[in-house]
C-alpha cells in the first residue's frame, strides 16, 4: 500500500502518480501493493473551504498512517474532518469490516456498525452507545489485547504467556477495597501475566493504568468504569484524562485491525510485531485542543517509575528552555535515535517530532504514552535553505514539501507548510544546533557582566557527573569594592577583605577577590590595549575605568606588588622588592592566615600546643622568605658597601626622621636631606672618628612597616642593617611611640633580635635516639610535650635538647632555626627641639635611647659615646720592648669581630705570630698586677698596653747539656715517617 498525503481537491490519481508517502519496510511486510488507497488530510475552514491540514494535523495523521501503513485509508468524506480507516489489504477486507472511530458521527457511514465491530473485537469492554465511551472501549480493548491478537501472541510469540481474563474487568471496578489476593487476580486479567507484587498502591496503581491506559492515574481513587478512573466531583473531566498523548488536531480516527488467522508462521510473527506496535500507539480518545484541557493534562501527567539519574538528566535537558521561551529538547531526549533506549521508537513516534517528543513507559507490559514536552517555535528565518535541502535529500518530508508546493494554491501557505513540516521533521538536528548556541550563551553571560542573572551552568566532571558551577561577572561596583577593601587592608588580607568588604555578597570567597585583585594587577600593567578592531576574544568583559586601573598600579606599587606577568627585573624598577616573585607573595599570604589564626585562638593552657606549632610554622615560612629565590644567584640589587673601619652602624628608621641630617652633622659626609620622605634612595656610608677608631655609619633609605615582606625596599634596607654591628633607630620624637614597635617587629620578622642574647639552649640535631628532652630548673613555658610537637613540625625526630634556663618557645623555636642575629640597638630620638621638656625625659629614661636634635646638634656626644658603649670596642695599645706604648694607632678588637683575647690580639696583628709568642706582658685593667705575664688565652680590656714576648731560637733545644743537637723536630709525632723496610 502506499501512503499519500495530499491536500483538498487532488484526484487520487495524481497522488498515486507521485506517490509521496512510501511504506517504511520495517512496518510494512514485503506484500504486493496491487491497489493503493489514497487518503488525504484537510481541514475545513469555517466558511466551509477546506484547506490543507496544518502540519500538526497532518504529523499526527502520518505518524497513525505509519503505525499501519498497509491496513489504512482516508475516507472521503465532505464533512468537518478527514476520518482514517485501516483496511488489512492482504486480506481484503472491506471498509465495513475495520473496527474504527471518529469523534465526529456524521463523519462515518455508520456508527453501528464500528460498535458492533468494536464489541467483537474488544469483549471486555461494555457496550455502549456512546462514541466517546466506544473509543474508551476500544482503547482498553487495545491496551489489554484483543483475544484475538492474544490467541496469536499466544501461538507465535509467548507461548507460555497468560492469558489475561476479561471477564473479571467488566463494569464498574472499584480497586480500593480488594485485597492482595484480589488485585493479583485483577493484575492477571489486565495484563495477562503474573506478578508478585506485594505492594497494593503500586498494583492498584498499575492495574488503573492498564485499564484507563494512561498514566495519569491519581493515588487517592482507584474506581475504574469503562476505562476511565472515577475521580471524586471530576467525573465531568474523566474523559480528558483518559489519554496521556494530547491531540491538537480536530479529528483523529483510529481503527483497530485485524490479523489474518490464516497466515503462515512469519505472519504471525510479524503481525505479533504489529500489534505490538500497535500497542504502542494506542492513543486515547480524541479531545478538544483546547489550551486549557490541554495544560491541564500536562501538569497532571506523572512519572510512573521512580527518578533515576538518567530520568533527572533527560528531564533537566529536557527543561532546558531559550531566553525567548522556546522549549529546547537535547537529540538525547529523543529517545527514538537510540536504539537501547526505553523511549519509544522513531517510527512509533509522531513525525512531529518537536511537537509530540512522547515516551512510552513500560507499564506491567503495555506502553503507556507519557507527553514529555511539547516545543512550539517560530520558523527560521533561513527555513528555505532547509526547504531546499529537504527538497533535495528525499525525505518523506521534502516530498511532502514538494507536493504540497505542487498541489496548494496559495504561495504563502505552501511555504509556511513547508518551512514547520521540515522543521518537525528535522527537529532532532535544530536541536543539535540550538545546544552550542546555548553553551555559548552560557559563556557569553560568563563574561558579560551582567551580574543581574546568576550564571549557572554545569560542567560534566571527570566521574561523568554533573557540576553547577557558578559564574557571576564582577560590577564596577564589586571591583572599586575590591580596589577599596586593598587600600584599607593591604593586598593579601584577602580573608579580612571578605569578612569586613564583601560579607554580604556569598557567591565571592576570599579566593575569588585573589584571583580578581591578580587579573586587575594585569590589566593594570598591561599596555594599553591597540584598537585596531581585531579582538581575538569573542566576549570580552566590560572594560573597567581607567581611574580604576590607576588606582590598582597604584596600588601595586605601594604594596610592592606587580602583574603576575612581569619579572623579578622589573619589579626593581617599579619599586618592587627582589623576592617579590608569586611564590614570595604566596608565603606572604600564608604568614597572614597563620598570623590570623593566631590572633583569633585565644590563649589558655589547652591552646599553647597549638600556638607553638603556629609559631613553629610561621618561623619556617619567615626562613623560606629570607632564602633566595630560586634559579637565581642570590645576589640582587642591594645597598652593599664595603665594610670599613672599626665598626659599622646602620641607621634605620622611617622616611623624614633625620637620619640624613644625622649622618652629615657626625660624619661630615654629604647626604642628600629634604623634608619629603624617601630622600634618600640608597645606602650612603660614612665615617665617624671617635676615641681613635672609625666607625662607619651607613644611612639608608626609610623603612615603613611591611618592610620583612619586601615593602618599599625594606628587604634590602634590614639586610645592610643585619650586616652591620649595631642598629641606630632613628625615631621621631614628634611622632607615635608606636613607630619603635613597628620597625621592631619587622626587624624581628627578618631574623634580628634586638638588645637580646642569644638563649641558653643546648640544642643538637642527632641521626638516631629519639629526643632527648632535659633541663637545668623548671621550666614554666614549654614543656616536653611542646618541645616535641615543635621539633616535630621541623621534621626532628633525633635531636638533645637542653634548657639553660626557662627559656620560652620563640627562644627554642629561634635556636632550632639557627639563623638569628642577637643585635645591639640604640634608639635615637630626633628632632627633640619640638617637643616638651616633659617628653625628652619621658624618653631619655627608656632603656638603650639617646635624644638628640640634629637642627640644635644636641646630645651628639651622648649619643657617640652610647654607640660605642654599645659596640663594645676594645682598643689595646702596643708597647714595643723597652720602648714607650704606641697610643697613637691601637688595636681594636670586639667581642663581635673575633673576640678580645691575646690570641685574637696577636692574631690581629699576623696570624703567624701566635705560634712565636711565649708570653705576653699587660698593663691596664684587664691585668691584676703590672705586668701580667699573660698566655693567649688572656682577656684584654679597652685601653690595655700589651707586649709580646716571642720565643727565642735556644729555647727550642733545652739548656746546657740538654741541649739537643739534632735537627729533627722535637716531637715525635712531628718527625717524617721512615718507609718501611723491604724484606
Ligand atoms: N625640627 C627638626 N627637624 C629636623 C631635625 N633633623 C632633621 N630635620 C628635618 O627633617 C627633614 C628630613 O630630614 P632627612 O635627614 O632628609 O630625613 P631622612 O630620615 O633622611 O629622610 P629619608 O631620606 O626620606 O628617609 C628635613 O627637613 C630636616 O631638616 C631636627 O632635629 N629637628
Ligand atoms: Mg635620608
Amino acid at each position: 500500500m502506499e501512503t499519500v498525503a495530499g491536500a483538498e481537491g487532488v484526484d487520487e490519481t495524481l497522488f498515486e502518480d507521485r506517490g509521496v508517502g512510501k511504506t517504511s519496510p520495517s512496518t510494512s511486510p514485503t506484500k504486493h501493493v496491487s491497489d493503493p488507497v489514497v487518503y488525504k488530510l484537510v481541514r475545513v475552514e469555517g466558511d466551509g473551504t477546506l484547506v490543507p491540514a496544518t502540519d500538526d494535523e497532518f504529523m499526527e495523521v502520518v505518524d497513525l498512517i505509519n503505525d499501519n501503513p498497509n491496513k489504512m485509508h482516508i475516507v472521503e468524506e465532505p464533512g468537518q474532518a478527514v476520518g482514517i480507516s485501516m483496511e488489512d489489504s492482504s486480506s481484503g477486507k472491506s471498509l465495513s469490516e475495520l473496527s474504527g472511530f471518529s469523534k465526529f458521527e456524521d463523519v462515518y457511514a455508520d456508527a453501528e456498525n464500528l460498535e458492533s465491530s468494536i464489541q467483537e473485537t474488544a469483549a471486555p469492554v461494555a457496550p455502549s452507545s456512546d462514541m466517546d465511551q466506544m473509543k474508551q472501549s476500544l482503547d482498553a480493548a487495545e491496551c489489554s489485547k484483543s483475544p484475538d491478537q492474544i490467541r496469536e501472541s499466544e501461538s507465535s510469540c509467548a507461548a507460555t504467556s497468560l492469558l489475561p481474563d476479561f471477564s473479571k474487568l467488566k463494569g464498574e471496578i472499584c480497586l480500593d477495597n480488594l485485597s492482595i489476593r484480589e488485585l493479583h487476580d485483577t493484575f492477571r486479567a489486565t495484563f495477562g501475566r503474573v506478578t508478585t507484587a506485594k505492594d497494593k498502591t503500586w498494583l492498584k496503581r498499575r492495574i488503573a493504568m492498564g485499564l484507563t491506559n494512561s498514566c495519569d492515574v491519581p493515588s487517592t481513587s482507584f474506581v475504574i468504569k469503562e476505562n476511565q478512573i472515577l475521580k471524586l466531583g471530576e467525573e465531568e473531566n474523566s474523559n480528558n484524562v483518559n489519554c496521556a498523548v494530547e491531540t491538537d488536531q480536530d479529528v483523529v480516527a483510529i481503527n483497530d485491525q485485524h490479523t489474518d488467522s490464516d497466515n503462515s508462521q512469519k505472519k504471525q510473527l510479524e503481525d505479533c510485531q504489529i500489534i505490538s506496535g500497535k500497542r504502542l500507539r494506542n492513543y486515547g480518545p480524541i479531545e478538544d485542543s483546547q489550551p486549557e484541557v490541554l495544560s491541564r493534562e500536562k501538569k497532571s501527567v506523572k512519572r510512573l517509575r521512580k527518578p533515576t539519574r538518567r530520568y533527572i538528566e533527560e528531564v533537566s535537558e529536557v527543561e532546558h528552555h531559550e531566553p525567548t521561551g522556546r522549549s529546547v529538547i537535547p537529540a538525547k531526549s529523543c529517545g527514538w535515535d537510540s536504539p537501547n533506549s526505553g523511549a519509544r521508537p522513531a517510527k512509533n513516534v509522531s513525525p512531529d517530532r518537536r511537537t509530540y517528543v512522547t515516551r512510552l513507559d513500560s507499564v506491567a507490559g503495555l506502553r503507556v504514552p507519557c507527553i514529555s514536552r511539547i516545543r512550539r517555535s517560530r520558523p527560521r528565518k533561513d527555513i528555505m535553505a532547509l526547504v531546499g535541502l529537504y527538497h533535495s535529500s528525499g525525505g518523506m518530508s521534502g516530498k511532502l514539501v514538494s507536493k504540497t508546493s505542487r498541489t496548494s494554491s496559495d504561495p504563502k501557505k505552501i511555504q509556511h507548510q513547508g518551512i514547520e513540516l521540515v522543521e518537525k521533521d528535522n527537529q532532532c538536528m535544530t536541536i543539535d544546533r540550538v545546544e552550542p548556541e546555548q553553551n555559548l550563551e552560557a559563556k557569553h553571560g560568563d563574561s558579560s557582566g551582567d551580574a543581574s542573572k546568576d550564571n549557572i551552568v554545569t560542567v560534566p566532571t571527570a566521574k561523568g557527573g554533573i557540576r553547577r558551577k557558578h559564574h557571576r561577572a564582577w560590577t564596577i561596583a564589586e571591583v572599586m569594592r575590591l580596589v577599596e577593601g586593598v587600600s584599607r587592608y593591604g593586598a593579601g588580607r584577602w580573608s579580612e577583605i571578605k569578612r569586613l568588604a564583601f560579607a554580604s555578597y556569598s557567591y565571592r570567597t576570599s579566593v575569588d577577590l585573589k584571583d580578581k585583585w591578580r587579573n586587575l594587577l594585569k590589566a593594570s600593567f598591561a599596555p594599553a590595549p591597540t584598537d585596531k578592531g581585531m579582538n581575538p576574544r569573542k566576549h570580552v568583559s566590560a572594560p573597567i575605568p581607567a581611574a580604576i586601573l590607576l588606582r590598582v598600579r597604584e596600588l601595586a606599587e605601594l604594596h610592592a606588588q606587580a602583574s603576575p606577568n612581569l619579572s623579578t627585573s622589573k619589579l626593581v624598577g617599579c619599586g618592587g622588592s627582589v623576592n617579590g616573585t608569586r611564590s614570595a607573595m604566596g608565603i606572604i599570604e600564608r604568614i597572614k592566615e597563620i598570623e590570623a589564626e593566631m590572633a583569633r585562638t585565644q590563649k589558655n593552657k589547652a591552646t599553647e600546643y597549638h600556638l607553638g606549632q603556629l609559631k613553629a610554622k610561621i618561623a619556617k615560612l619567615r626562613t623560606q622568605l629570607l632564602e633566595p629565590p630560586k634559579g637565581s644567584s642570590g645576589a640582587g640589587e642591594g645597598f652593599e658597601v664595603t665594610k670599613f673601619g672599626h665598626g659599622r652602624v646602620a641607621l634605620i628608621g622611617f622616611p623624614s626622621v633625620g637620619k640624613s641630617t644625622l649622618l652629615t652633622m657626625l660624619t661630615g659626609t654629604h647626604s642628600e636631606a629634604a623634608s619629603y620622605e624617601f630622600t634618600t634612595l640608597t645606602c650612603i656610608p660614612g665615617i665617624v672618628h671617635y676615641n681613635d677608631t672609625k666607625i662607619q655609619l651607613l644611612d639608608l633609605p626609610g623603612i615603613i612597616e611591611g618592610a620583612s615582606e619586601g615593602k618599599g625596599r625594606g628587604r634590602q634596607v634590614i639586610a645592610v642593617a643585619k650586616s652591620s654591628d649595631i642598629v641606630l633607630m632613628v625615631l621621631d620624637a614628634s611622632k607615635s611611640e608606636g613607630h619603635r614597635q613597628i620597625l621592631t617587629r619587622e626587624l624581628e620578622a627578618v631574623g634580628l633580635r634586638l638588645n637580646k642574647r642569644p638563649p641558653q639552649i643546648y640544642f643538637k640535631k642527632k641521626k638516631t635516639g629519639g629526643i632527648s628532652f632535659n633541663s637545668t630548673l623548671p621550666l614554666t613555658h614549654v614543656d616536653e610535650k611542646l618541645c616535641y610537637q615543635i621539633l616535630h613540625e621541623y621534621k626532628i625526630h633525633n635531636a638533645e635538647v637542653l634548657f639553660r634556663e626557662d627559656a620560652s618557645v620563640d627562644d627554642l623555636i629561634d635556636v632550632i632555626e639557627g639563623n638569628r642575629k642577637y643585635m645591639k640597638c640604640v634608639y635615637v630620638y630626633n628632632k627633640i627641639d619640638v617637643i616638651g621638656i616633659d617628653d625628652v625625659d619621658r624618653l631619655v629614661r627608656q632603656p638603650n635611647s639617646v635624644v638628640i636634635s640634629c637642627n640644635l646638634k644636641l646630645n651628639f656626644d651622648r649619643l657617640l659615646s652610647k654607640i660605642w658603649e654599645e659596640m663594645g670596642l676594645v682598643r689595646v695599645y702596643t708597647k714595643p720592648q723597652g720602648q714607650q706604648p704606641d697610643f697613637t694607632d691601637p688595636v681594636v678588637l670586639s667581642t663581635d669581630r673575633g673576640g678580645c683575647s691575646v690570641e685574637d690580639f696577636c692574631n690581629h696583628i699576623h696570624r703567624s705570630l701566635v705560634k712565636d709568642v711565649k708570653y705576653v706582658l699587660a698593663w691596664g685593667t684587664s691585668a691584676r698586677h703590672y705586668p701580667q705575664h699573660c698566655g693567649l688565652g688572656h682577656v684584654l680590656h679597652d685601653e690595655d698596653v700589651v707586649q709580646i714576648v716571642k720565643k727565642k731560637e735556644s729555647d727550642d733545644g733545652g739548656r746546657g747539656r740538654f741541649k739537643s743537637h739534632s735537627n729533627a723536630p722535637a716531637r715525635i709525632s712531628d718527625r717524617e715517617k721512615k718507609a718501611p723496610l723491604k724484606t
